[in-house]
């Protein structure tokens, strides 16, 4: 599945259909494919009305309704302006042959169904379909929408200036890109792809799903030992945030790191059991035995470091060969440049990712843009719908939950790709995986009765639900 542009998604069309394909057999399978998931979501026999506009839109309302009708629905037609497109009028006659009528009793019906208006929506809604969108709103029933929430702008997933509240919104081949916006979440409800048979698009974003994450696992060598394990070095915490090193820490070794080193201002630190201590200032004058600096295959720098250092940590970055975890504060401004030839994940929240890269662009803009100019970095750029990719390959991992927005999450989740980097994993594939299962534990939690509701609760999970990859082989709503 794939997140695309409105300006892609035309582009792959015009591909099918210079490949001999037809809009109207589309529509067909459009029909079809999205009763099957009608039928999921409305398992009782009821009352269906397909309110259409005059495009092709509504010609995939119509097929819906012609295969709901074909099931026993009752069904009929509210199309005010009539059929403009020669596929819709197909559609409408294919209707018609089953008895399906026409009404304009809209509040008669169990479920309506939208194809007002889909990509081929432009400008601000016209006066009189706005007002047929709050009429429909205001009803209050369970709205299904064909494609796009009519009135929503498929790019940025904002209303223009009003679009219709669907429960669900059946997405034709592709999730559209303004679903990935906070903003359309209240218009779209439950976004369900409907698979045409596209075949994989040239552009777009990748959703990352748990068949991809299974697919990624390493096999375990049972004969390794704790170095090939994973060895992960760790700079984070501070006395003002101590619990952050604690939290990267844990979350590294529950993803199973064979050893684990910390660089500590002063030998009290609390650390797990297991992790061995580093005095910064030997690490800094470089005075570190080099039997324990060969044990390392990985470094984390940055959460809760505050901004001491700064001189030293861009020094170390600049030198070391190891690959490289930055996140927090470790995201100088200008640290891109010194890492832009390294193997390194970055993994900026929003907030931080404006403060190294400036661009004015949205959310999936800027992430593409930095891509394409920095296409070795690998950028975890985090939020609901955390964004992962390296160069032209790019993911979303399309979870939006808010348990997961406790303090330290964020700190847990680069313990934990630290951990695959460390334990050999590139830097993309350390990224994804890690960045998957820690958005999938909260949900996972919630099905067995328990509850995520502090960043420490992720670590205890991860290890209690047996690990990541056995986390990841569970895994069935995703
Ligand atoms: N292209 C394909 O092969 C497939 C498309 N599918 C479905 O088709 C729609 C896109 O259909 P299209 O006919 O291109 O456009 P729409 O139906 O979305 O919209 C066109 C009508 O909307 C009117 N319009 C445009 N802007 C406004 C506005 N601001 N306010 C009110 N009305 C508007 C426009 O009116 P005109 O007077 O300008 O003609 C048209 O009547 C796509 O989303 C899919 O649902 C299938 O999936 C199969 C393959
Ligand atoms: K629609």
């Amino acid at each position: 599945m794939f997140v695309l542009s409105s300006s892609d998604i035309r582009f792959e069309e015009e591909k099918l259909f210079s490949m001999g394909q037809t809009p109207l057999a589309l529509m067909s399978i459009v029909g079809a494919m999205s009763a099957l998931k009608f039928i999921e979501d409305f398992k009782n026999v009821c009352k269906v009305v397909a309110v259409c506009g005059k495009g092709n839109n509504a010609g995939d309302a119509l097929a819906l309704l012609y295969n709901l009708k074909l099931k026993g629905y009752d069904c009929s037609i509210y199309q005010p302006w009539g059929a403009a497109t020669e596929e819709c009028r197909v559609q409408r006659e294919l209707c018609r042959s089953l008895g399906i009528e026409e009404t304009s009793d809209l509040k008669s019906a169990d479920v309506i169904v939208e194809g007002l208006l889909g990509v081929g929506f432009y400008g601000n809604l016209r006066e009189e379909t706005l007002k047929l969108i709050r009429e429909i709103n205001n009803l209050n029933k369970p709205i299904v929408s064909m494609d796009i929430p009519a009135g929503l702008n498929s790019d940025t997933g904002e209303p223009q200036p009003d679009a219709i509240r669907a429960a669900y919104t059946y997405s034709i081949g592709f999730l559209k890109r303004g679903y990935l916006f906070r903003q359309s979440y209240e218009y779209t409800g439950k976004v369900i792809v409907i698979d045409i048979g596209f075949p994989p698009p040239e552009n777009g974003l990748k959703i990352f799903t748990s068949s991809d994450a299974k697919t990624l696992i390493k096999k375990k060598d049972d004969f390794s030992h704790k170095v090939e394990k994973g060895s992960l070095l760790v700079w984070a915490g501070s006395k003002q945030y101590p619990g952050a090193l604690r939290l990267c820490l844990e979350g590294a070794l529950n993803m199973g790191v064979g050893m684990s080193f910390s660089i500590v201002e002063d030998e009290f630190s609390i650390l797990p059991p297991e992790t061995i201590p580093i005095a910064e200032r030997d690490f800094i004058s470089n005075e570190i035995d080099e039997k324990i600096s060969k044990k390392f295959r990985a470094v984390l720098i940055g959460p809760g470091l505050t901004n001491k250092r700064e001189t030293f940590i861009k020094e170390f970055v600049s030198k070391t060969s190891l690959p490289l975890i930055l996140d927090a504060d470790a995201l100088f401004p200008d640290i891109v440049d010194l890492i832009k030839d390294k193997e390194v994940v970055i993994t900026p929240h929003e907030g931080e990712f404006r403060r190294i890269y400036k661009n004015d662009s949205d959310r999936v803009e800027r992430f593409e843009a930095f891509l394409e100019q920095f296409p070795n970095i690998t950028l975890v750029l985090k939020g609901p719908n955390t964004l992962v990719g390296k160069g032209s390959q790019k993911y979303v991992v399309p979870i939006a939950d808010c348990d997961l927005a406790v303090a330290g999450s964020g700190d847990v989740l680069s313990g934990m790709i630290g951990a695959l980097l460390s334990t050999g994993y590139d830097t993309l594939t350390a990224s994804l995986l890690a960045v998957f299962v820690h958005a999938i534990i909260p949900e996972i939690a919630r099905q067995k009765n328990m509850r995520v509701t502090r960043s420490s609760d992720l670590i205890k999970l991860l290890k209690a639900l047996g690990g990541f990859e056995n986390i990841i082989e569970s895994c069935d709503f995703i």
